[in-house]
């Protein structure tokens, strides 16, 4: 606990100063609960007292950590227990201040905030305090699912103990936390394998797939894209643009001659198949079909990944052709509402909100249900194997929410899967190396694939609007980005 409270009041200590304010005299408000949470929170706040800041500690639930309790007071710390009376007027003052700590529940939480505790935050969240630090979790947040439970304080940052919890890492919980700094505690030899992993761009050098010295276009990986329409010529342009910079040895892309044109007047490398398409590594199926010439070019690509053993990556029209079970080797790459229509499959009948409301949850039942990696775009894009394992990336940024954005992760996953399937899965490959198992791989590949897009369309955007166009040419210099964090 003490390492805990250290760790959280150095935290605070820094984003302090990163915001140009003074440690002495500053006022530092922790909302304490009654557990161990509520104890971090007294006790970090004890040693900002001892730092000269002016500490008030709100009581939540009448009692709290007695040794924590004992030592904040011993600091000169003020203590507010908190009733029904002085909700408002503690809202106020806490609002006021220049930190506030939110340690009234942590992981043992049962659900979220009710009576005074929940009023109180509720009204903290109108009045947005200047500074907001959540002690493990965000109060309110399941920190093994993500979930919420209505009223939580969103934090600018969250000071966990230990390791990243999953739901600091899975929306809605993710949006609520901000940034997520962890602190080490010596427990971490003793805790169970995270139930999410986040690949670094550590990871991401390691994993990227390099072509060998005497590597030729089709040893390379080549990939079949059925995309596009006459209606959505710009979803075939983009995802085959988006994959021929995504380092596969080749793209064919199959389609009508009309929008075969324009894929060529963009991407001229790529190859146009008017007929039986010629040998593919993998596929990408699906952006921007209309109509049923497409639909049976699709269908056709999917029974011959299907017999053939080869990897798809499945994208809207595409994700209505799926066979009642998919090989693990299939990425789906579904947003909220097409989820929801893919677990309808399986008699799961739930709505968008239910979705975005519990994404850990549902995108696990949909990898379990179709046997196949399932990725959920969104803010946070999470990407399940079949096996259970989840991949969590979120590496771009809200400008990205963009017409054609999906288009171009599409290609990025066709492009990789290309790559990866011929060579680079293996047991002594990059993936074995840095502890993925055999039957997690695929999602790891898919993993790769987001925080790719991410990475790209975070440097396209800058800070501003961005296209799905511009987010495809930033893709080669994310790939150098990458590289350089390649240990010497
Ligand atoms: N696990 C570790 O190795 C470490 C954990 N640390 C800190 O401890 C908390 C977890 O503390 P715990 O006492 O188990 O529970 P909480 O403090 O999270 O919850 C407080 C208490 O509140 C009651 N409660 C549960 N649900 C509700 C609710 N919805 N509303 C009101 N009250 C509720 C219940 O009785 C809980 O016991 C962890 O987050 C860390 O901050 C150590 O510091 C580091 C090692
Ligand atoms: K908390």
């Amino acid at each position: 606990m003490q390492r805990a409270a250290h760790g959280l009041a150095n935290a605070v200590v820094r984003e302090l100063r990163a915001d140009g304010r003074r440690i002495y005299g500053s006022s530092v408000t922790v909302l304490a609960g009654k557990g161990n949470n509520g104890g971090d929170g007294l006790f970090a706040a004890a040693m900002l007292a001892r730092r000269g800041m002016r500490t008030t500690a709100v009581l939540t639930a009448g009692s709290a950590h007695p040794d924590a309790l004992a030592a904040f007071r011993a600091a000169g710390g003020r203590v507010q227990p908190l009733d029904d009376a002085n909700v408002e007027e503690l809202a106020v003052a806490t609002a006021g201040d220049d930190v506030v700590i939110d340690a009234i529940l942590g992981t043992g939480a049962r659900g979220g905030l009710n009576g005074p505790a929940a009023e109180l935050v509720a009204a903290l969240q109108e009045l947005h305090p200047a500074l907001v630090v959540a002690c493990d979790v965000p109060s309110g947040v399941d920190a093994d699912t993500g979930e919420t439970h209505w009223p939580v304080l969103t934090a600018r940052l969250t000071v966990t103990f230990g390791g990243a919890k999953a739901g600091l890492l899975a929306d809605p919980g993710e949006g609520c936390s901000g940034r997520v700094h962890v602190v080490q505690i010596g427990i971490e030899d003793h805790l169970p394998s995270p139930a999410l992993r986040r690949l670094t761009v550590h990871d991401l050098a390691k994993l990227l797939p390099h072509p060998g010295r005497r590597a030729q276009k089709y040893t390379r990986g080549v990939v079949g894209v059925v995309a596009g329409s006459a209606r959505y010529t710009g979803a075939a342009a983009l995802s085959v643009e988006a994959a021929s910079v995504s380092g596969p040895g080749m793209v064919r892309y199959l389609g009508p001659e009309t929008v075969a044109r324009q894929v060529l007047a963009r991407t001229p490398e790529a190859i146009w198949e008017p007929d039986e398409p010629g040998r593919v590594q993998a596929w990408l199926l699906g952006p921007g079909l209309d109509g049923s010439d497409q639909l049976q070019r699709a269908k056709d690509a999917l029974q011959a990944a299907y017999d053939g053993g080869q990897p798809a990556v499945v994208d809207a029209g595409a994700l209505e052709l799926l066979p009642e079970r998919c090989p693990p080797n299939w990425i789906l790459t579904p947003h909220a509402g097409e989820l929801t229509s893919l677990l309808g499959r399986s008699e799961v009948r739930v709505t968008r909100d239910d979705v975005e409301s519990r994404t850990l949850h549902f995108v696990r039942l949909a990898a379990e249900h179709t046997g196949a990696v399932v990725l959920l775009k969104g803010a946070t894009t999470l990407i399940a194997s079949p096996s259970g394992t989840v991949f969590s990336q979120s590496d771009g940024n809200p400008w990205m929410s963009t017409a054609g954005s999906g288009d171009v992760l599409g290609g990025i996953l066709g492009a990789l899967a290309a790559s990866y399937a011929a060579s680079g899965l293996g047991d002594d490959g990059p993936f074995a190396g840095i502890g993925i198992g055999p039957e997690e791989r695929w999602a790891a590949v898919a993993a790769v694939g987001a925080s790719i897009h991410g990475m790209a369309g975070k440097a396209a955007s800058g800070a501003g609007p961005t296209t799905a166009a511009a987010i495809a040419r930033e893709v080669p210099e994310t790939f150098r980005v990458i590289h350089k964090y390649v240990s010497a």
